[in-house]
């Protein structure tokens, strides 16, 4: 019997299990990895469950700020104490999974300290500044953050405002915040709780400013605890998402480092203050791009969790008696909920299976940069940058349609949807505004194009289409015999056809106006055609790894692919239509197609979902629980508000009570 059958579980749900037609375990191990892999996950997971430490006292969703930040702070500290449990050097599997089975959805003080602090001591110091910061940061000794964006300026790092001004009499670089907009602002646990920054400032020696670069500062007292003298600093306050964590602001009056604390690895900054250039510009940009290419991973696994929530909760909630007299059905029976909620599920899978590629690409470019070698840089910046904008917005769009599928019950917190919005929505902004992001795309794409012009294209494997001499016309004949290579190819036209559409526009423009005002003229036409370049890389990807599986695997998530690649052609019809490059009978066909998929992938939903491996523990909420037993746990959560500790509070003595025996003494 499958592992997520239990006695007591509701009847629907189980009846679900009992139909899947491939084994759960089996579809477990694939999607993350091999059997190895799964084992290793529940082993981490039988660990976190079995040690007290790791328990909330009661849902975060009913603790105050400061209880979130109280409660995440221990926990964080206890799980770090514990890395002994996952292999340190599997960020990317063990160490995300641990945490999140840890500290759910809310980022803690630590947070940046791993993410960015640590990736950037590894990737930009030179090996004495390795040597003396990064045992230190490892053991915890000291907790750092990544302090870049300011109040005035994230986007624009050239326009950062603090300053590092090298004074060569003492070797020491002089930190200032001439203005209030020069506040570094955003930070994660720079509020309260590192005393530690990567702090990008503008570098002057000699005289001149040679721009952003990293330096490694203390900000307070390694005792006390207490801000540096020069350096002020706290919590920005309460945001959408992420409340566990203290978000901070920075300022720094003439705060002296010394010299060395400036990170050497690309660029350095010689005793006499002579400046020497790195070998790429944007070599010390490099921690935002290995943050940018775990996000995916992330933001898959939010998109999940909310598929797995909407589809299991489908699954058990009748509504609506399409026979009267034959009992109300289970929501997941609509086609119009299928269509909801199947194609989050689709793209779930999507962005999952495309943080593999990427991670695999980081390491790639990783190895390559000990040797010096920086070719892979710009082809990294622009995937990392391009996925990381798409999926993080498809998965807040993803994540919001699998709350309203769930009716009210999706607007309580209850259902965990508002917590995994408001975390997973943060990715759109952080680690660069996704819109910019998408315009970085469209640079990388803007050369290839002018190549191919050129007729001189040795364009990347992944730009390879755009050189390409496509189809005048699609060639599907029916949805049956539609293959994947004929769904690249279309996909592959569109995605060309947008590239030289924004470059001839942009080329068209930069004759008459100024070349920034050519690129602001063609921007919305650029990012279009970024988001395309990306969606085929998504449905490729997904289709590949799909191929590639074992038959009794590939026979359902065929299906999901399918499902994931028709949704973009038929929901984006008009592109597919210009020029008549497909016909209307030809949409009508993916359009029924979509339906096809649906319809196979309903009688195995639930198992789908299940094969994701999400626990009650990590999924933590009470719509999604493994069990469907929805009704008793919501009853059972709502005992939790602070509101019902008396049957009658303070506010009927103070106000409601005064205002009603007011108004009947007046009857
Ligand atoms: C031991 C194990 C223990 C394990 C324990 C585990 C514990 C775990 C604890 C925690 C784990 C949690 C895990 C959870 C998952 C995590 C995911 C969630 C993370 C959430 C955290 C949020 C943190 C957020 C941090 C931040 O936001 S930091 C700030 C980020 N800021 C930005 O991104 C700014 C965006 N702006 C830019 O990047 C740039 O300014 C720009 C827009 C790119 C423009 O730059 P500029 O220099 O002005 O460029 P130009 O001069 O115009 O040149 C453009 C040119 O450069 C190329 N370019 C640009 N960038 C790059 C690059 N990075 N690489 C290569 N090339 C680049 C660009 O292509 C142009 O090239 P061309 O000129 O050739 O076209
Ligand atoms: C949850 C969260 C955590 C964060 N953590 C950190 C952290 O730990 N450390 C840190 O340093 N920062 C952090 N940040 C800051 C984050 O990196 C920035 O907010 C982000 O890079 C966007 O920059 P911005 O706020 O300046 O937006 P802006 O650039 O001001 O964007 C505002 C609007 O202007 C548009 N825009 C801006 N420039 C252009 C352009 N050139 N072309 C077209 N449109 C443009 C954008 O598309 C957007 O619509 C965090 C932010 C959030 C939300």
């Amino acid at each position: 019997m499958s592992r997520w059958i239990q006695n007591g579980d509701n009847v629907d749900i189980t009846k679900e299990r009992k139909n899947a037609t491939f084994n759960t375990e089996r579809m477990s191990a694939w999607i993350h990895g091999g059997d190895e892999v799964l084992k290793r996950r529940r082993e981490i997971l039988d660990y976190v469950k079995s040690n007290p430490d790791f328990k909330d006292p009661i849902p975060v969703e009913f603790l105050s700020r400061e209880e979130r930040v109280s409660n995440g702070t221990r926990k964080i500290v206890k799980m770090t104490d514990n890395t002994d449990q996952i292999d340190g050097a599997d960020f990317f599997g063990e160490g995300m999974y641990f945490q999140s089975l840890v500290m759910g959805r809310d980022l803690h003080p630590l947070s940046l300290h791993y993410i960015m602090f640590l990736p950037t001591l590894q990737g930009q110091t030179d090996d004495e500044q390795l040597d003396e910061w990064l045992p230190k940061a490892i053991a915890r000794s000291i907790v750092g953050t990544y302090a870049q964006t300011e109040l005035g300026h994230g986007t624009n790092l050239s326009k950062l405002e603090t300053t590092a001004t090298y004074d060569p009499s003492t070797q020491e670089f002089v930190l200032h915040s001439p203005t209030i907009t020069a506040a570094k602002w955003w930070p994660g646990g720079l509020g309260k709780s590192s005393n530690h920054a990567i702090v990008v400032a503008q570098l002057y020696t000699k005289g001149q400013c040679k721009g952003p670069h990293p330096f490694i500062v203390q900000l307070r007292d390694l005792e006390t605890h207490k801000p540096m003298k020069g350096v002020r600093l706290g919590d920005i306050g309460p945001k959408l998402g992420i409340n566990g964590s203290d978000n901070g602001f920075l300022l720094f009056d003439k705060y002296r480092i010394p010299r060395k604390a400036m990170l050497m690895r690309y660029s350095k900054v010689q005793p006499d203050g002579t400046y020497i250039a790195p070998a790429h510009s944007k070599l010390g940009y490099g921690t935002m791009v290995f943050v940018r290419s775990i996000m995916i991973k992330d933001q898959a696994t939010q998109l999940g969790a909310a598929a797995t929530i909407a589809t299991r909760y489908s699954a058990v909630r009748r509504q609506g008696e399409p026979v009267v007299g034959n009992g109300e059905i289970q929501i997941l029976d609509y086609q119009t909920q299928q269509y909801r909620v199947f194609p989050q599920l689709a793209r779930a899978f999507a962005f999952l299976f495309a943080a593999y590629e990427i991670r695999d690409l980081y390491l790639r470019l990783t190895e390559e940069l000990t040797h010096g070698n920086t070719e892979l840089l710009p082809e990294i910046h622009a995937l990392s940058s391009g996925l990381k904008s798409v999926v993080s917005w498809d998965t807040a769009q993803g994540i919001e349609q699998c709350r309203l599928s769930c009716g009210g019950h999706g607007y309580s917190q209850a259902s965990a949807f508002p917590e995994i919005y408001g975390y997973a929505v943060g990715g759109c902004t952080y680690e660069g505004e996704n819109l910019v992001m998408l315009l970085q795309v469209a640079r990388y794409l803007v050369k290839a194009a002018e190549e191919t012009r050129k007729g001189t294209s040795n364009l990347a494997e992944i730009c390879g289409y755009i050189s390409k001499t496509g189809r005048r016309t699609s060639s599907l004949t029916s949805i049956a015999n539609y293959t994947t290579d004929q769904i690249i190819e279309d996909l592959e036209h569109v995605a060309r056809k947008q590239v030289f559409h924004a470059y001839d526009k942009l080329k068209k423009a930069q004759q008459h106006v100024k070349p920034e005002d050519a690129w602001n003229q063609s921007s919305v036409e650029l990012a279009k055609a970024s988001r395309w370049h990306v969606r085929l890389y998504l449905v490729k990807t997904f289709l590949k790894k799909v191929d590639k599986a074992p038959e009794d695997l590939k026979k359902v998530m065929i299906h999901v692919a399918r499902l994931y690649a028709f949704d973009i052609i038929s929901s984006s019809s008009g592109n597919f239509l210009e020029e008549g490059y497909m016909r209307p009978d030809q949409i009508t066909e993916i359009k029924e197609g979509v339906y096809e998929c649906l319809a196979k992938i309903r009688p195995v939903a639930v198992s789908l979902v299940d094969s994701w491996d999400y626990d009650d523990l990590e999924l933590k909420s009470v719509l999604g629980k493994r069990d469907g037993n929805v009704y008793e746990a919501l009853l059972q959560w709502a005992q939790n508000s602070q509101l019902n500790k008396s049957d009658v509070i303070p506010t009927f003595e103070k106000y409601l009570g005064p205002m009603m025996k007011d108004a009947r003494s007046k009857l």
